[in-house]
């Protein structure tokens, strides 16, 4: 029964923050950052166990405690109610999690990863006993790029599979992938309170979206089909939590509403237009991708207006603006984390290596150039990989310290010698 899911990152282009405002946005999953989950039996043993060492955590719960929950009749009847909601977290089910399987680790940085992991468990697999879970991540963490939703998606599959409502061997179907949407979007909310439900929504169909979440939570989305944008993404390394970005947004919106409505609703319009040009960016000569350019200028500005930028992210504008090699705007919840820089044409490589190599040498910042688009969840059985391969992997996920070449090398779909299956 060993097996590995995978999931992608993602970049917002438009629309963050006001995407929780049911207004639209524009995503796209990013080819060559993904996070993977290992599931395998726990020989002799019939805890469960998860393995976080991304974040320097592990926990391990015994089957006794977790029978004291799912045996009661208050447990029972909450669980049963949970599984059938995937709009809302249930709050009795939650302080009881809270109380009994939680109460440790409350107030640690290792809370919602946690939590996460256990709303999910007991809502999609709480009779499978006796195995661990081990996520490992090439994205970096709290960053902008979607770290949360990449591990929501690999344990919502991996859970999924093991409750078995999901089945297939060949290929996830439609339906498998709006489990995993729905089931995602649950463990999105256990780590950030409020999603909009666009990096799930990613993270899980891959590609790229026009997303929009409806009054009544349900969502919409297209997918979008566009030329690759030259881009890089630069990483401040500045840490920060999107739930706390998402509240301090929230507190704005309820002091000012007259003033924050309609900046999100700018927020919108923007990414409307931004896809109509993205849709057709080589039409009009050079005309719609300047315009690409001036909206992601407008819309870092709107950003910066609702408190979410920080001054490392504006370091990074103003050097792209000094060096005028294109257009910068945050990425992904701001605050820290990474911006996301569309690049003029015409841009030397000099100029665009000067760029990197000062924010790396000067501010110690981290730089990507990844392609948007591609694969969004996946799996493979550990059977079906060959055995040196699988040795590899394995040394992957239980060395802490393996570096993102060696993940790349031994899971990577474009790398690896592992034939996914999405
Ligand atoms: N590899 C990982 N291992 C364990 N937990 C992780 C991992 N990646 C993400 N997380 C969880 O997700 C949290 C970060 O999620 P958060 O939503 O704040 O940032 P993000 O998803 O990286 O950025 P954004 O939401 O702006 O795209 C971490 O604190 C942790 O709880
Ligand atoms: C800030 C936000 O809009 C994007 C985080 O990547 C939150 C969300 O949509 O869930
Ligand atoms: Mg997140």
């Amino acid at each position: 029964m060993s097996f590995i899911t995978s999931a992608p990152g993602k970049v917002i282009i438009f629309g963050e923050h006001s995407a929780v405002y049911n207004e639209p946005a524009v995503a796209a999953s990013v080819s060559s950052l993904r996070a993977y989950t290992l599931v395998e039996r726990l020989p002799g043993k019939s805890s469960i166990a998860l393995n976080f060492p991304d974040i320097d955590f592990s926990h391990e719960w015994s089957h006794q405690e977790i029978d004291k929950l799912l045996n009661s009749e208050h447990g029972k009847k909450l669980i049963s109610v949970a599984q059938g909601d995937t709009k809302n977290l249930n709050q009795e089910l939650v302080d009881l999690l809270d109380a009994d399987l939680l109460s440790n680790l409350k107030d640690s940085f290792h809370y919602h990863a946690a939590f996460c992991f256990l709303y999910l468990y007991i809502c999609l697999c709480p009779s499978v006993t006796g195995v661990a879970f081990s996520v490992k991540s090439t994205l970096p963490i709290g960053a902008g790029l979607g770290s949360s939703a990449s591990i929501s998606v690999c344990l919502a599959l991996a859970m999924l599979k093991l409750g078995g409502s999901i089945t297939s061997a060949d290929c996830l179907t439609e339906n498998d992938k709006k489990l995993v949407n729905s089931w995602s979007f649950i463990g999105e909310t256990c780590i950030h309170g409020t999603p909009s439900g666009i990096d799930n929504a990613v993270a899980t169909y891959g590609n790229a979206v026009l997303f929009k979440r409806e009054e009544d939570g349900s969502t919409d989305f297209k997918f979008l089909e566009f030329p690759q944008i030259p881009m890089i993404l630069s990483y401040t390394k500045i840490p920060r939590t999107t739930k706390v970005l998402v509240n301090n947004v929230r507190e704005l919106f309820n002091t000012f509403p007259d003033i924050v409505k309609p900046i999100l609703g700018a927020m919108g319009n923007l990414a409307l237009i931004g896809t109509a040009l993205l849709e057709h960016l080589s039409e009009n000569g050079e005309e719609n991708y300047s315009k690409l350019l001036q909206l992601i200028r407008v819309n870092h500005g709107l950003l910066v207006s609702l408190g979410v930028s920080h001054p490392g992210l504006e370091t990074i504008k103003s050097l792209s603006d000094t060096l005028g090699i294109g257009e910068t705007k945050l990425t992904g919840a701001g605050g820290g984390g990474c911006s996301l820089t569309i690049l003029k044409h015409g841009i030397q490589r000099k100029e665009i290596d000067d760029f990197k190599s000062t924010l790396e040498t000067q501010y110690c910042y981290g730089t990507y150039e990844t392609d948007l688009g591609g694969m969004g969840c996946s799996f493979v059985n550990v059977s079906d990989i060959a055995p040196n391969d699988a040795d590899l992997i394995r040394n992957v996920f239980t060395n802490t310290e393996s570096s993102r070449e060696e993940i790349d090398n031994a899971l990577l779909p474009s790398t690896s010698n592992i034939t996914w299956i999405c």
